[in-house]
């Protein structure tokens, strides 16, 4: 087989491999891609987008929930689950050829089939080969495998987004972001939910008092939550399944018509064969420097979900794909800064995150200024009836910087992006507080929740 010759070949076409292909492709560089299933990868048809038009739903439940409070009287909502699911599906179906003409556009070569090292520069993919100055891993995440007794009879997301069929009882394994979110979804929708997270907080890298809050409207929507269990086993009990663990020094059981593995995602990287291409790696993370490069062979980079050591987000991926082309097409001069990178939990409301938790700014030595608000009784949340409406920014007393923000409710998912764009650019606290804002906004509160009356 005569090895065909590529400056560049992108194991993987999601957020992380596409990003790859913006810096090199406007170099001139040769540019293949290998994508074993749907192009675009997890978020667009399997992760972020589809799960937003379930949450949008989850809102509008929540909205005709407090419908009364503004006096309009309405009937208890009846939602057609497989026309959600429908629905859903059918706002990505376009999302694959829309990326397949893009990537046409960009003259990157689109291959599909599952790629694997032959060797240090070379891919197989199928019959053919090819060999490349440069390889990167953009080969995603995939569901926790868990060590327990009946781990197969789990589903994941992908089924959650695809039954058409309402379940009517659901137990999560592992209480983190998409339990969180998918839990809110269908309790809202009527089912049944509990959560059994093995650390002693849900959702355990947000700030503490955040997550108490969303805890606490979670439960008032129905949901139950434990932590600190040991899942022990699952078995099929009577067409149900049953759930083993272990909570307070006791066993307990649990049944549902569903049991989802929330128990985190691990980079996908097992069948690369990462030996052939001298790829150091231990337990599914591959070695790699500041640079995002292979430590033992810096001509092949990793990037999104894929690195093992940065959040598994949407932007992050595409972010560190641009970094690796950028790096790739100048040498190695960008390293990822992860410091203001703004995340939301898609609960109804929602918790969102910028920078360090209140835990880890005090442990970092920092003087800090902690600014917290149960905004509740403010004329903007009244106004909206919300059921929850949380802030808290953590400010360096030396530097008058932003360290970090976190919301529950009152439009923290896009109160985040003003806190992080200051984070990125440096504006200070004061700045943003001084700011003149369109009023009535969520925005505008900002002044209230850095301490001007
Ligand atoms: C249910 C869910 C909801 C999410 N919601 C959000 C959200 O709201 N916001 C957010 O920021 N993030 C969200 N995420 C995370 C986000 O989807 C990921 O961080 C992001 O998609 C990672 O992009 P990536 O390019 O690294 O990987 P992927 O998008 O997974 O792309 C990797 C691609 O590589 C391909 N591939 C794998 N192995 C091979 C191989 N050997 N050969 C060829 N191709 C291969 C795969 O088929 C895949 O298409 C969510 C994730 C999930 C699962
Ligand atoms: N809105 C978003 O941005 C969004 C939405 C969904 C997913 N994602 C990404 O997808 C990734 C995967 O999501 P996830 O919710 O599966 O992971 P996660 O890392 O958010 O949460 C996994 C949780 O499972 C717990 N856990 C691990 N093993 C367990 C066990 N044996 N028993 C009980 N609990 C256990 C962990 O302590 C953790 O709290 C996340 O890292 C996230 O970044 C992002």
């Amino acid at each position: 087989m005569t090895p065909e010759k590529f400056d560049v070949v992108i194991l993987g076409g999601g957020n992380a491999g596409i990003g790859v292909t913006g810096p090199v492709r406007r170099a001139g560089m040769s540019v293949a891609m290998i994508e074993a299933d749907l192009l675009g990868g997890t978020c667009p048809n399997r992760g972020c987008t589809p799960k937003k038009v379930l949450v949008a739903a989850g809102h509008a439940l929540h909205e005709i929930e407090r419908a009364s409070i503004h006096h309009i009287g309405v009937c208890k909502p009846k939602l057609d689950w497989a026309a959600l699911i429908d629905r859903e599906k059918n706002m990505i179906k376009d999302i694959p050829a829309n990326l397949t003409r893009a990537m046409a556009r960009r003259h990157v070569e689109v291959i599909k089939g599952h790629a694997a090292f032959a060797s240090p520069n070379a891919i197989r993919v199928g019959d053919r080969e090819l060999e490349a100055r440069h390889i990167v891993i953009a080969t995603g995440s995939k569901p926790r495998p868990l060590p327990i007794p009946g781990a197969e009879l789990m589903i994941t997301s992908d089924e959650m987004l695809s039954e058409r069929e309402l379940p009517g009882s659901v137990i999560f394994v592992g209480g983190g972001v998409i339990a969180l979110e998918f839990g809110h979804i269908y309790a809202r929708s009527g089912a049944a939910v509990t959560v059994l997270e093995a650390l002693p907080q849900l959702l355990p890298a947000m700030d503490a008092e955040a997550v108490a809050r969303l805890q606490a409207e979670s439960e008032r929507i129905g949901m139950r939550a434990r932590t600190s269990v040991s899942v022990k086993r699952i078995e099929k009990a009577n067409g149900r399944l049953r759930i083993v663990f272990s909570h307070d020094g006791a066993e307990h059981a649990a049944e549902a018509d569903r049991i989802v593995n929330g128990a985190g995602r691990v980079a996908n990287v097992d069948t690369l064969d990462l030996a052939a291409g001298q790829v150091e790696h231990a337990n599914g993370r591959v070695a790699i420097d500041r640079h995002l490069r292979s430590i033992s062979n810096p001509s092949v980079s990793v990037c999104g979900d894929a690195v093992p050591t940065s959040p598994q987000l949407s932007p992050i991926a595409t972010y560190e794909g641009d970094i690796v082309g950028r790096n790739i097409v100048e040498g190695p001069k960008y390293t990822p800064d992860y410091a203001s990178m703004a995340t939301s939990v898609y609960t109804v409301p929602p918790l969102a995150s910028v920078g360090l938790t209140e835990t880890a700014a005090r442990q970092t030595g920092f003087a800090i200024d902690v600014h917290v608000n149960d905004m509740l009784d403010w004329f903007s949340a009244k106004t909206y009836a919300e059921t929850v409406a949380w802030s808290k920014v953590i400010v360096d007393r030396a530097t008058d910087r932003i360290l970090g923000a976190h919301f529950v409710g009152h439009s923290g998912q896009e109160l985040v992006n003003i806190f992080g764009l200051a984070m990125r650019f440096g504006i200070t606290a004061t700045q943003i507080r001084d700011n003149v804002y369109a009023y009535p906004t969520f925005s505008s509160d900002i002044k209230h929740m850095l301490g001007h009356g």
